[in-house]
């Protein structure tokens, strides 16, 4: 049975890039909130009974025809509805207002002069001021809706902000969810609190404890395999649905040979160690290396990869005598990067292995407690379920492991070069102190190769990228700055030591543009 949840809120997702971001700031308002695709919204709203409405953005126009509309039980309902961008024009445009194609739209950084008070502004904005925020629109709304006032407005958006305190709808043509909205977190919290009235008293234990009430109701007396890699997000899903089901839960490590070094051996002993859940480790590197012979292109890799994650995992189900369920530490960003609003121009990035790299049939249905949230928030709910600082605080690795690191080929050999520099890497970033200050640091073999002289002697050998990045949830990141000398040592380390890599570059490329991973 899933816990019922009296104070929560609804979001309803027009399929922006960027509603799970409104989900998670709700959260950190301490609010329960779920999403639902507009399609489905009535359903949600009917079961949820929730005390707001949220309506995200989308890549939709509200003037195409059969574009997304908020059902209409929403607005009959006499609660409070926040419109986002989209939303906003939506609520408009069902509400009497006229929305319009704009000549142009505004993308990226803007600013907003306040007009008025607003009860979202509470603490925070007041009139005549000037506020960042981030917009992505084309369209915009040109007549308000009856009842309806300006409360803020920007150069491109006249009604950049605007309120019926009467209906108790607000709706903004700007992102509050996003980073570069610095206030944005703010104005939801406001709403959410002030305007809906709830308390903000919800916390990870009570994630903990509905998730564990979830998987209890998923999986039945059923048995569960559960893949373990060693990194933070499947650490924290084996000991949560341990917790739910003890021992019908069986944790399988793969070694695909696309390990870093030592990896494999640390995970299984610091699992072991810790807990008292079976562990298989499956030597599984001939085959995935095998299968990964002649093959370039990143998504061909990644796909060969999610789908011998899955033919391993079904045979070690087997073994034990069969398994009904696969459970998978998969995070929100996986999900997102991987697949692609139905409808609508939203785009595949990359088929993380575990969502868009899974086998179209699969005979083991999936459990994925984790699915909704962002890794800063795993790593909270590790703290709370107890973890210890080694699995909490480790860098992500991403499961097809060093396979996406060497762009080209994937051969035994360079595996084997990329293991010895990225591991010279690390040593020299955490003898630096600066592994917990980095997010995510690594080394990729590039098939580049270079000319160089060492020992009077002329090398033609490949050349090594190394990225460092800043995150918080892995969904942006910036380049990190190492304080000076630090790269020029470890490149001279990396040159000197390992044989077959004669240069070292460092990658400043900030996601956006670039993604962390190279493939
Ligand atoms: N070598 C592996 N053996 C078994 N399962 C794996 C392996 N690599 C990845 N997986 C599965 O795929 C999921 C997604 O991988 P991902 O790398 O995103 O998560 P993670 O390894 O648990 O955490 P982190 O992001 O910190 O590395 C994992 O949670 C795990 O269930
Ligand atoms: O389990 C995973 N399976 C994958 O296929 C995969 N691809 C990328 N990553 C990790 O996800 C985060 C974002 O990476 P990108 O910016 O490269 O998309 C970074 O932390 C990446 O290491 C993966 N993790
Ligand atoms: N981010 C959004 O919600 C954009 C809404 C709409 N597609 C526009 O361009 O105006
Ligand atoms: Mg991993």
């Amino acid at each position: 049975m899933t816990l019922q949840h009296t104070d929560s809120i609804l979001i309803v997702d027009f399929g922006s890039q960027v509603t799970q971001l409104i989900a998670r700031r709700v959260r950190e308002a301490g609010v329960y909130s779920e999403i639902a695709p507009f399609t489905t919204a009535a359903e949600a709203f009917a079961r949820m009974k929730p005390k707001g409405v949220i309506l995200s953005g989308s890549p939709a126009s509200v003037l195409e025809q059969g574009s997304p509309r908020v059902p209409q039980e929403i607005f009959d309902s006499g609660l409070p509805v926040l419109g986002i961008c989209y939303g906003q024009q939506v609520m408009m445009h069902q509400l009497g207002g006229e929305v319009v194609l704009g000549d142009s739209g505004e993308f990226g950084r803007a600013f907003i002069e306040i007009q008025d008070s607003c009860v979202l502004f509470d603490g925070l904005w007041h009139a005549r001021e000037s506020h960042q925020v981030w917009m992505s629109h084309g369209d915009k709304v040109v007549r308000l809706a009856p009842g309806f006032r300006p409360v803020a407005t920007s150069p491109g958006s006249p009604y950049a902000v605007i309120a019926n305190d009467e209906r108790r709808y607000y709706a903004m043509q700007f992102h509050p969810e996003v980073v570069h909205t610095p206030d944005g977190a703010r104005l939801l919290a406001n709403f959410v609190r002030h305007v809906c009235g709830l308390s903000g008293d919800w916390t990870m234990a009570e994630f903990r404890a509905a998730k564990i009430a979830e998987i209890r109701q998923q999986v039945g007396d059923g048995k569960v395999i559960c893949g373990l890699s060693g990194g933070v997000d499947s650490a924290v899903a084996a000991v949560l649905i341990h917790e739910a089901i003890g021992d019908q839960l069986t944790c399988v490590f793969v070694d695909h040979g696309l390990m870093r070094a030592g990896e494999a051996e640390q995970v299984v002993t610091l699992f072991r160690e810790h807990y008292h859940i079976p562990l298989v480790h499956v030597n599984a590197e001939a085959l995935f290396l095998g299968g990964l012979a002649g093959v370039t292109d990143p998504e061909a890799k990644r796909k060969f990869i999610g789908k011998t994650f899955i033919d391993v995992f079904e045979a070690e189900a087997k073994k034990i005598g069969g398994a009904d369920f696969l459970a998978q530490g998969t995070l929100y960003p996986d999900v997102i990067e991987s697949v692609s609003f139905t409808g609508g121009p939203s785009v595949t990035i990359k088929s993380h292995h575990n969502v868009g790299g899974l086998p179209a049939r699969m005979n083991m249905q999936l459990v994925e407690p984790l699915r909704e949230l962002f890794k800063d928030e795993v790593r909270a709910l590790g703290r709370e379920l107890g973890l210890p600082d080694v699995f909490v605080g480790r860098h992500p690795f991403p499961g097809p492991g060093l396979a996406i690191r060497i762009p080209g080929e994937v051969t035994k050999e360079r595996c084997d070069i990329l293991r010895k520099a990225d591991a010279i890497y690390l040593e020299e970033i955490r003898n630096a102190g600066l592994y917990d200050t980095i997010w995510q640091a690594f080394a990729v073999l590039t098939p580049v190769r270079s000319v160089g002289v060492m020992g009077d002697g002329r090398t033609y050998d490949s050349v090594l990228a190394l990225r460092a990045v800043t995150s918080i949830d892995g969904m942006t990141a910036e380049a990190f700055e190492f304080p000076a000398g630090f790269l020029p040592r470890v490149s001279t380390r990396i040159v000197n030591e390992v044989r077959g890599v004669n240069r070292v570059t460092y990658d400043y490329t900030s996601k956006p543009p670039g993604t962390i991973e190279w493939e």
